[in-house]
């Protein structure tokens, strides 16, 4: 590369860094992104670009593979219907317990190893989230799936504060009800949710996968760009994991998040590659 090649990729970034500067971006991360400790450090070093480029990011993360290995080495037997795991009491205190004992601490190491910046924290703390109980559609049949909830209402005044004091909030996604149980939420919806809650300026979903395909496998399919009113034609012929995901992009666009992005976390600096690039990566779903 050119020193010209050089100034050029970083001045690309100028319209961004305006357009993006003191904007609240909500990133969501899930267990199926974090591949490898590399990845992971690419990840941890995008979020802290963003920090000292003046955008305001806070981490949502998931991690639904370290829960299921963990309910394997327990012998506790866990099952999904329609994306989501059906939560038994058991199963809602290893999800506790991996969620922010386990996979929240190691994202706020990584982070950490670039000054002071993650504090983490789950639905519990300062009333973040209250859940209410939720059941999921599978057949046209509403199907019970214990202690899983939706985010119901959101205290932002945490998050604000850690905002305003320079740090990057690391949210894991276990939340109370109004009767203080605590309930498993899938972290896409909760990270739309809180995007929402913050009048955040982006939603980013990093996952598995380059994006949205309108007709998964079929690999010619995957989508650039896709509105909410296609979107919601489309969800009733989504799958799996996908599910969660595609509902969430459309709540946090229809609450008012301008754009949110499915990008592919096995990219190194896919989240940088969004923010800061022209063509961006991934599927794009806009309000119209
Ligand atoms: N239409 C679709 N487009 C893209 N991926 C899909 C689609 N339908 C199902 N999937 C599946 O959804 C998975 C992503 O969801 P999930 O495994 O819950 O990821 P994460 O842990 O990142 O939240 C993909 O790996 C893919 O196998
Ligand atoms: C209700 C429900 O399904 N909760 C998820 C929470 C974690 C999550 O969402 O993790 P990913 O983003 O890695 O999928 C679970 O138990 O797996």
């Amino acid at each position: 590369m050119t020193p010209h090649d050089k100034a050029a990729v970083l001045i690309e970034a100028l319209p961004w860094l305006e357009r993006f500067h003191g904007s609240t971006v909500v990133i969501k991360y899930g267990g199926n992104a974090m591949i490898n400790p590399s990845l992971q450090a690419a990840f941890a070093a995008d979020i802290v670009f963003m920090r000292y480029v003046g955008i305001k990011p806070v981490v949502v993360h998931g991690g639904g593979p370290q829960i299921s290995r963990m309910l394997d080495r327990l012998g506790i037997e866990s099952e999904f219907r329609g994306g989501l795991r059906v939560t038994t009491p058991e199963a809602m205190d290893v999800v506790r317990m991996v969620l922010t004992g386990q996979v929240g601490r190691e994202l706020v190491g990584l982070i950490n190893q670039h000054g002071p910046f993650a504090v983490g924290l789950s639905g519990e703390d300062a009333k973040l989230f209250t859940a209410v109980k939720r059941t999921t559609l599978v057949d046209g049949q509403a199907v019970d799936l214990g202690q899983v909830g939706d985010v119901d209402e959101v205290d932002t005044s945490a998050v604000d504060d850690l905002i305003a004091a320079g740090r990057i909030p690391v949210v894991a996604t276990v939340a109370p009800d109004p009767d203080g149980v605590v309930h498993n939420v899938n972290a896409d919806s909760a990270a739309a949710a809180l995007a929402e809650a913050l009048g955040a300026r982006k939603l980013v979903v990093l996952t598995d996968v380059p994006g949205l395909y309108t007709d998964w496998p079929d690999t010619s399919s995957l989508t650039t760009r896709i509105d909410a009113d296609a979107l919601e034609k489309l969800l009733p012929r989504l799958e799996a994991g996908m599910v969660p995901k595609m509902e969430a992009c459309l709540r946090a666009v229809r609450g008012g998040v301008p754009a949110a992005h499915v990008v592919d976390g096995r990219v190194a600096h896919s989240t940088l590659l969004e923010v800061f690039t022209s063509e961006g990566i991934g599927t794009m779903v806009v309000p119209q």
